[in-house]
């Protein structure tokens, strides 16, 4: 309420940012907007560029941006060989054209000056003028064919850096997905940076296009008469500084803003969403979420309408500037003429050259402004890539050399061995394995057991190649998984997971989810592919289909007209039937039954009794009265197996295993006190 009430009287009063006091003292440099009154945003990361962009001066700007535009024409050059040269000599020609053209002015206004008879001035100035006209004309032309070269390279940019991102997070270790410090980056990288990868090359592009209309408009003041250029910079100078400065105030606001429009994001999806409509009426959410909303949008417009007044005041200041600029210049053009330095033909030129220097210079400068504070973000997302590209395991890299030489994963196993396994998630204070050690022998049902947090998900990850240990090893017939492409792991490996994907396609598409065939026909049922029809009548998931409108070709997401929606159990079923589709010899079912129903967990339970037709199962799950049929049994504590054998051997043991199995009997004995 606090907080609401000071952003209501005011939103910069009372800033509890250390940053923003400091800020506050040095009268926001680099016109930075007030920081943020609210402590959770601005801590976050996002703000990590805000005080580097502030306390960066042209000087610094100038050092560091020609390896910008280096990475932004590689970047360039990769995605369209053909656009990027087209881009670059279109552009130098046009400059060519722009100085011709206004040295070919001096002799139109020459012909026009002259002494003589209107017609006949007029006459004289006539093949001067369709040079003019011609150089006029090309350059446009020349102009036209950058500018389509340039909108060309954008989207194959925008290609280029979004398939790099992607093929990284994809690829990278499971492990990488879970330190927050990757994930933070990620979301750098994915939003602003890739965003700034087009932006980048486009500003490099208009870096290259002012400076050659500047050497255009210098090169021809400098042969018209060499005091004319520092003429030039005076003109210009105050609009460019107005420009920058303007442009870097809005910058450094939204960057500011952009804490609170991920909230206001989040929120507005709290609104939206039919995902959370029950929950926002059940829990009266609405004046809370929309109270939480304005507080949001206050700040912001607080914060753009400051914004507005200190824009409207630079430029102001810039263009009063301008002003007195332009009068010097014309002051000093007069002076020169009056004492003969330059003829009238050749000021007039010099003031149409001029002028299209001043809009190149400011154009320039606003350009080498923006191509510098891309550039900030497109280092993000480069540094973010190499990061990723780092974790992806060199196991993976297609080229990875050494591992030709050893023994290939068999597409089948006689055993799997887990030796010694020890397993941390990245950034946590304890292990979650210590020291595992388990076999599975062909054909086995073996099931993992154990108390919430005991290590089970873990370790079927690490047996599925998702984790790699950190200490041990899982070995198929002798041959360790950390030896192999994790994709010949995953291939023969069909997990069905705690959570698992709502995927928002077909049903098909549902159930053969990474190994459907592209001939795979269409159909209610008739036509369907057997194996499908197999899959999902032994996970139930066959009278989940018989129920929508289109059989197997119901779009299951409701976002997409036509699309259906299941419930939790049926989802499941989807979930089970993918897992039965998957060829694979090692099956990993953890928690396959929490959403089924009685009947569908018994028929499920039942098929994985009977070992699934033939293949090995790891069976992970709380439902103990189905784990008594399993071969074998492990029970894990804190991350170590400490009891095992059959149902009859534990239960004999009289430990953990034998004390949940009791509770859970207890509860559907006649009397459970008793
Ligand atoms: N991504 C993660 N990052 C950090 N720690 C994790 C992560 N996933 C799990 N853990 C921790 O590892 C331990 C083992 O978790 P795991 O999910 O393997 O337990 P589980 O036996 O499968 O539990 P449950 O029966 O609740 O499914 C827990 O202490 C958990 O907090």
């Amino acid at each position: 309420m606090g907080a609401r009430r000071r952003l209501k009287e005011g939103p910069y009063q009372g800033d509890g940012s250390e940053s923003g006091g400091r800020r506050g003292k040095r009268g926001r440099k680099g016109g930075a907007p007030p920081a943020l009154e609210l402590p959770e945003l601005t801590t976050h990361r996002w703000h990590a560029r805000t005080g580097e962009l502030a306390e960066t001066g042209m000087s610094t700007m100038a050092r560091r941006l020609p390896s910008v535009i280096v990475q932004a024409a590689g970047l360039a050059w990769r995605a369209s060989r053909a656009d990027t040269t087209v881009t670059i000599s279109l552009n130098l020609l046009a400059g060519v054209f722009t100085a011709f053209g206004l040295l070919a002015t001096t002799g139109v206004l020459t012909a026009l000056f002259s002494g003589g008879p209107t017609p006949e001035r007029v006459r004289d100035a006539l093949p001067a003028l369709a040079v003019v006209a011609g150089a006029v004309a090309l350059r446009a032309g020349l102009q036209a064919g950058a500018g389509w070269a340039q909108a060309r390279l954008e989207p194959q940019v925008e290609r280029l850096v979004e398939l790099r991102l992607y093929e990284a997070t994809t690829a990278v270790h499971l492990t990488a997905l879970d330190d927050s410090d990757f994930l933070d980056e990620l979301k750098r990288a994915q939003g602003r940076g890739m965003m700034s990868a087009p932006r980048v090359v486009q500003h490099a592009i208009d870096v290259l296009t002012g400076a050659v209309g500047m050497v255009a408009a210098a090169g021809t003041l400098g042969v018209l008469h060499p005091l004319l250029l520092p003429l030039l910079l005076l003109t210009a100078l105050p609009e460019g500084w107005a420009s920058v400065r303007s442009a870097r105030m809005r910058y450094l606001t939204e960057l500011t803003l952009v804490g609170v429009a991920r909230r206001k994001w989040i929120l507005s999806d709290l609104m939206i969403e039919r995902r959370h409509a029950a929950e926002v009426r059940s829990f009266t959410m609405r004046s809370f979420l929309l109270g939480e909303y304005d507080r949001f949008a206050a700040y912001q417009r607080g914060v753009e309408l400051d914004l507005a007044r200190r824009q409207t005041i630079v430029r102001v200041t810039g263009d009063m500037l301008k002003g007195v600029a332009i009068a010097a210049v014309y002051a000093a053009l007069g002076l020169m003429l009056w004492r003969g330095a330059v003829p009238l033909a050749v000021a007039g030129t010099a003031v149409l050259a001029i002028r299209a220097g001043q809009t190149s210079l400011v154009n320039l400068v606003f350009a080498v402004n923006q191509c510098y504070e891309e550039g900030l973000y497109f280092g993000d997302y480069l540094a973010f890539c190499a990061a990723a590209e780092s974790r992806v395991p060199r196991r993976a890299l297609p080229a990875a050399s050494g591992l030709e030489e050893r023994r290939p994963l068999p597409d089948d196993f006689a055993r799997v061995q887990v030796q010694d396994v020890t397993f941390t998630y990245p950034g946590a204070e304890t292990p979650s394995l210590r020291g595992i050690s388990l076999e599975l022998r062909k054909g086995e049902v073996v099931a993992l057991v154990g108390e919430n947090g005991s290590g089970k998900t873990t370790l079927a990850r690490i047996m599925a190649g998702l984790y790699d240990p950190d200490g041990g090893e899982v070995l198929w017939d002798g041959v360790p998984l950390t030896g192999v492409p994790p994709e010949d792991v995953w291939d023969r490996v069909a997990v069905i997971a705690q959570e698992y994907t709502h995927w928002p396609m077909t049903a098909r598409q549902n159930i053969t989810m990474g190994r459907g065939r592209p001939e795979a026909k269409a159909g209610t049922g008739a036509g369907e592919e057997p194996a499908v029809l197999a899959a999902a009548r032994a996970a139930g998931a066959d009278e989940v289909v018989a129920g929508l409108a289109h059989g197997y070709d119901t779009l299951l997401d409701r976002r997409f007209q036509g699309g259906a929606e299941l419930s939790g159990g049926q989802w499941q079923r989807l979930a089970v039937a993918r897992g039965f589709y998957r060829d694979a010899p090692l099956l990993i079912c953890d928690e396959p039954t929490a959403a089924l129903d009685a009947r569908a967990e018994h028929h499920l339970f039942e098929r994985i009794r009977t070992h699934a037709d033939g293949r090995t199962v790891l069976l992970i799950t709380h439902r103990l009265a189905s784990v008594r049929y399993a071969d074998r049994i492990f029970v894990l504590e804190h991350g170590r197996v400490t009891e095992q054998g059959d149902h009859g051997t534990l239960m004999a043991q009289d430990g953990l295993y034998a004390e949940l199995y009791g509770l859970q009997a207890a509860a559907y004995a006649d009397d459970p006190v008793a």
